[in-house]
């Protein structure tokens, strides 16, 4: 059979994106390894055609960690941006007692339909930047480790393009989780958001598109860094517990995804407090001019306490949220090989 008889252009776009294996670069033109990757791209392009539900493995755990992990990034980002909450407890039973268990879920629809995009770009990006950095395929890779700097550059250069397509929904997130009001009663006044798709519409009509960008930079600054360490964390902790030239156990993914969610959510908290803040400006709070404005306000209003707000609740999340991510992307990798 023909190789172009077994998918359509758009599905090789939409597979090579998501299963991060790349048909070819264009230096290799006419090469051996070409011709060793378009094969090797068809016969998987084929598995995903004959078992759809593969594609699907890779966005259902994302989005049940996604649904537990909700209601802590939503005490997260109300400790981040509200100077009414004494704490992590005293923020649980407030809005537990004016919004009952709903007001731990406001803003959850955004994430739930952008986290596959957002890990499939992430992701993707990374193999592919690695496999272009490395020109070692999946399969090869354990028996030549990528170094730690081509794992980091590889990191970050998915962590910036995550972050591009992240900005506008987790923007409109952070601004439907921190509406305090109580499900809509007669008679009472409704929130300034109705929903997601109001929420687009008003931050377009009262700020314009690039309303939807407010903080994007710092979103950037905090997912680049962080992402490339995430990956080294991951990369280092398997091959502590791994020997040479096999593949790391279910148990050693869990425990090195874990600890890489962890490590880069501590390093990226700081970050993460001025994104929210800069997200929330252009309501009813102060405007900023910039990342560095946000962070020498907040720092003399608040002191340098403001930046670790949330530290305890992102840490404690990224353990079981990540672990699960990565037990995914091996699996991915290593049932479409
Ligand atoms: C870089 N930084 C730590 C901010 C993000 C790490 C992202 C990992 C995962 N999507 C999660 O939600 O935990």
């Amino acid at each position: 059979m023909s190789r172009h008889s077994l998918v359509t252009p758009k599905q090789r776009c939409t597979l090579t994106f998501i299963c991060s294996k790349s048909p070819c670069f264009p230096w290799e033109r006419g090469s051996e390894k070409r011709r060793w990757r378009e094969a090797a791209f068809d016969s998987h392009a084929e598995s995903c055609r004959k078992q759809p539900w593969r594609r699907r493995v890779l966005k259902q755990p994302g989005a049940v960690g996604l649904v537990l992990g909700h209601p802590f990034d939503t005490v997260k980002v109300r400790l981040q941006t509200q100077t009414a909450y004494r704490g992590i407890v005293d923020c649980v039973v407030k809005t537990y007692r004016h919004e009952s268990l709903l007001g731990f879920f406001k803003g959850m629809s955004f994430p739930i339909v952008s986290i596959a995009v957002v890990n499939s770009v992430l992701f993707g990006v990374y193999s592919n930047t690695l496999l272009a950095l490395t020109a070692t395929s999946h399969q090869e890779r354990r028996a030549q480790p990528p170094s730690y700097t081509q794992v980091f550059i590889a990191g970050c250069t998915g962590g910036f393009l995550q972050a591009c397509c992240l900005a506008p929904f987790d923007l409109v997130k952070v601004r439907l989780q921190n509406q305090t009001e109580p499900r809509a009663q007669l008679g009472s006044p409704p929130p300034r958001y109705r929903g997601p798709v109001h929420c687009v519409a008003s931050i377009f009509r009262e700020e314009g598109p690039r309303g939807l960008f407010r903080g994007a930079w710092a979103l950037m600054l905090r997912d680049t860094p962080p992402l490339g360490l995430y990956f080294v964390t991951y990369e280092w902790l398997c091959r502590q517990s791994t020997p040479d030239g096999q593949n790391p156990s279910s148990a050693t993914v869990l425990v090195a995804g874990g600890f890489a969610g962890t490590t880069s959510w501590m390093i990226a908290t700081p970050l993460d407090v001025i994104k929210s803040r800069m997200q929330m400006a252009g309501l009813k709070q102060r405007e900023y001019r910039g990342v560095l404005d946000c962070i020498v306000s907040s720092a003399r209003q608040e002191g340098l306490g403001v930046f670790f707000r949330g530290l305890t609740i992102n840490s404690a999340r990224a353990f079981p949220v990540n672990a699960v991510t990565f037990l995914s992307y091996e699996y991915l990798l290593h049932s479409w090989a």
